[in-house]
């Protein structure tokens, strides 16, 4: 493809993506497979080409653009090395006009930024959400000790103890030490709140939002295998791609638990007033998350951000139920909104008297709203919000 040709292949992309973030159709990942499985002609560089100024764009640009196109204008405004690429060619797109208004930019739609804002979030920080997301791998102790590991890749140890970074990109799930289940993809933010979470041996555990498991699977390696996990969720694929991912790891101790929304409590009746901890790695915005998945700033709207909020209350609820005394609750959301974070703990501590905070005993964060936050700037992990609330 010509140079050209890759502006106006984004342009279109851009266009689907714009779409999707309003009616909240597939994600850009997915949008740009589609895309490049009908028209093979592309090569890997222009695939890679064309999705890397796509994802220029989005972090570019803070209200979601009108068009492609207008969106595209604002990042050539910028990088004028793209302007000559408006060219008018066969394939490429028509030249700008002079009263074609670009895009502006920004770090999120003026709601998400003040509301950002709000939570002590701005300037770089901010700016810092729309970088890109390094690849963090977690030793799996069960299988293998950080120490001494041989891996076909320089790596870099981090704070957290079995955490390593590398080169973003690189295809660990082909590595030997991935498929023995000696390693796992686990980002560094995300190691350090189960941190927080401080599973022990023998401690009768629930991860009550375990999705596919990558918070779980860091729990049973803390627990060395000894007591009792078992992991929930109301999404059965997810909790399916989990069993497989278990075994890989070695965490035989993990147990699954499907669950009906609004019925949680019922399915987990036997648990109630036993556990020692309860995970509510709970559904949020994912602010923190933008690195990978930066359209997210677009698709979200107020609406969608008070509903994740009444849920993670929910959630909080019955973790308020199945935690014994002298238990805890590790709340954890990937995102740097205080409605996620603070302001949920707050209500929650309101609510219920006979809780108190507890402070996270975690290598790397920094205090704020009851709990620590991490986030891609300070830390260089995805943004977290993590509080520990004990039961008297
Ligand atoms: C942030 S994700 C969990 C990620 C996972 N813990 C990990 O580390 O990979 C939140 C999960 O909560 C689940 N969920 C949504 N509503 C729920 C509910 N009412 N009860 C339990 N899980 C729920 C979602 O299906 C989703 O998998």
């Amino acid at each position: 493809m010509m140079p050209a040709a890759r502006v106006q292949a984004a342009i279109e992309l851009l266009d689907s993506i714009i779409e999707a973030a309003k009616r909240e159709g597939a994600p850009a990942d997915r949008l740009i497979s589609a895309y490049f499985k009908q028209r093979r002609y592309a090569g890997s560089k222009d695939r890679r080409a064309v999705r890397d100024l796509v994802y220029r764009v989005i972090r570019y640009c803070g209200e979601i653009p009108k068009s492609g196109r207008v969106g595209m204008i604002a990042l050539a405004l910028d990088d004028p090395q793209l302007i000559p690429l408006f060219d008018g060619s066969t394939h490429g797109p028509p030249a700008i006009g002079k009263n074609e208004k670009p895009a502006s930019p920004g770090v999120a739609p003026q709601w998400l930024t003040d509301a950002l804002s709000q939570s002590g979030v701005e300037g770089d920080v901010a700016a810092g959400m729309l970088g890109r997301a390094p690849l963090d791998i977690r030793v799996n102790t069960l299988k293998a000790e950080r120490e001494g590991l041989e891996l076909p890749e320089p790596v870099e140890a981090l704070e957290a103890p079995n955490a390593l970074r590398i080169a973003a990109g690189t295809n660990v799930d082909q590595w030997d030490e991935y498929l023995d289940g000696k390693i796992e993809v686990q980002d560094h933010g995300s190691q350090i709140a189960c941190i927080a979470a401080g599973a022990r041996s023998g401690e009768m555990v629930i991860d009550l939002c375990a999705g596919a498991g990558g918070k779980t699977l860091s729990l049973a390696a803390a627990m060395g295998n000894a007591g009792h996990l078992i992991a929930c969720d109301t999404d059965r694929g997810r909790l399916s791609r989990l069993v497989p991912r278990a075994n890989r790891a070695g965490a035989s101790m993990v147990q699954t638990r499907l669950l009906n929304p609004k019925e949680e409590l019922e399915a987990l009746e036997e648990y109630t007033g036993n556990a020692d901890l309860v995970l509510v790695d709970a559904p949020c915005s994912g602010t923190g998350t933008w690195r990978r998945k930066p359209e997210g700033k677009w698709r979200l709207t107020p609406k969608s951000l008070a509903a994740y909020t009444r849920l993670q209350d929910d959630l909080l609820e019955i973790a308020a139920k199945l935690v014994k005394p002298g238990g805890r609750i590790a709340f954890v959301t990937c995102s740097l909104l205080d409605a996620e974070g603070a302001d949920r703990i707050a209500e929650f501590l309101e609510r219920n008297e006979g809780f108190s905070l507890k402070t996270p005993d975690v290598p790397l964060g920094i205090p704020h709203g009851g709990g620590v936050r991490l986030d891609p700037f300070h830390h260089g992990t995805d943004g977290f919000f993590v509080a520990i609330m004990q039961c008297a």
